[in-house]
């Protein structure tokens, strides 16, 4: 096995009538790994995962996929789902996910047992025999998806896989995800909700305007924002606002603000000497959510006029 990474991509770029739409992209996937390509609508996630697999030529920058830069040549390794959903709706689930396999090079009876086994395990078992027409959006999505990994390709690419499923199917997916992972597949995919982010990868990049604006761990992405305590005081005088940080807000009978640089310990001495007590504290770690507002929201001052 060699050790080039799963997907490189260095200055990765793309115009569309002559606008940058992905602006010099680095990226660095290794085997095994949850990577995700995180941003908001319109980031160029879409055009990116394209270029890396070759559906697109970027017009500057290079991607290897298993160190190939030639992507296509190595199709039957990689499992892709498309941002396009649709699959024949005359099809039977199960000859849906074997029909896709024998596109990639497997055995029609040998799909067929998989794609059983597969909607099994995804908790599907009851639309094996089901048309496709019949499926509901969200189940004819997991259908495709299945279709698009049947062949146990070592790299599984995933354009919005959560997006249009309900809660139970998303649980479902991270599952299957987190499966594909433990079977040796590294895994990458997008998305702009950052609850799967937070609970799958293993590293991720954030992407605006067609920009990396972060790479690294959910960890490293959540330091981009200062911990905060949330302190519920025991008595409400009217003087506790001026002792607290300027940018504390009101939640109910509880205050959020930022920990103080000095720490949060002079501050309590302070509001239990003026009598105020404390009946709740608690210190948090900001969510990947909140990091990525702010990543994103920096990056949208930065090229306003
Ligand atoms: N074929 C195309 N021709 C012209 N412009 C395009 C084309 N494909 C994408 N774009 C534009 O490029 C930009 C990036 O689009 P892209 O679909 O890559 O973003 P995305 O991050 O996947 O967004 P979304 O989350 O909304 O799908 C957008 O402004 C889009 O309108």
């Amino acid at each position: 096995m060699s050790d080039d990474p799963v997907v490189r991509a260095t200055d990765l770029s793309k115009f569309f009538n002559g606008r940058l739409v992905v602006d010099g992209i680095d990226l660095e996937v290794t085997r095994g790994m949850i990577y995700g390509v995180l941003g908001p609508n319109g980031a160029g996630k879409t055009t990116t995962l394209r270029m890396l697999l070759g559906i697109l030529e970027p017009d500057r920058g290079s991607r290897a996929i298993f160190g190939n830069a030639n992507p296509r040549a190595e199709g039957d390794r990689i499992g892709y789902l498309p941002e396009e959903r649709g699959l024949y709706p005359q099809m039977k689930a199960r000859e849906a996910i074997a029909f896709m396999g024998a596109l990639r090079g497997l055995g029609w009876k040998e799909g067929r047992v998989r794609a059983a086994e597969m909607l099994e395990a995804a908790g599907l078992g009851h639309a094996v025999d089901a048309k496709i027409r019949k499926l509901s959006k969200g189940m004819a999505q997991l259908v495709q998806l299945l279709g698009s990994i049947v062949h146990r390709p070592d790299l599984i690419v995933l354009d919005e896989p959560f997006s249009g499923l309900d809660p139970v199917n998303q649980e479902r997916l991270e599952a299957l995800i987190q499966a594909e992972r433990a079977r040796g597949a590294t895994v990458l995919f997008s998305t702009h909700v950052m609850a799967h982010a937070e609970r799958l990868c293993d590293r991720l990049a954030i992407i605006a305007g067609g920009r990396r604006r972060f790479e690294g761990t959910v960890d490293e992405a959540r330091g981009h924002l200062p911990m905060r305590a949330l302190y519920t005081p025991r008595s409400n005088a009217a003087d506790l606002a001026t002792l607290l940080p300027a940018d504390a807000e009101k939640l109910g009978t509880a205050y959020r603000f930022t920990l103080p640089h000095e720490g949060i310990e002079p501050l309590l001495e302070t509001l239990i000497a003026r009598g105020h007590g404390i009946a709740g504290l608690s210190i948090e770690r900001p969510g990947l959510h909140d990091a990525f507002v702010k990543i994103v929201g920096d990056t949208a001052r930065e090229v306003q006029p």
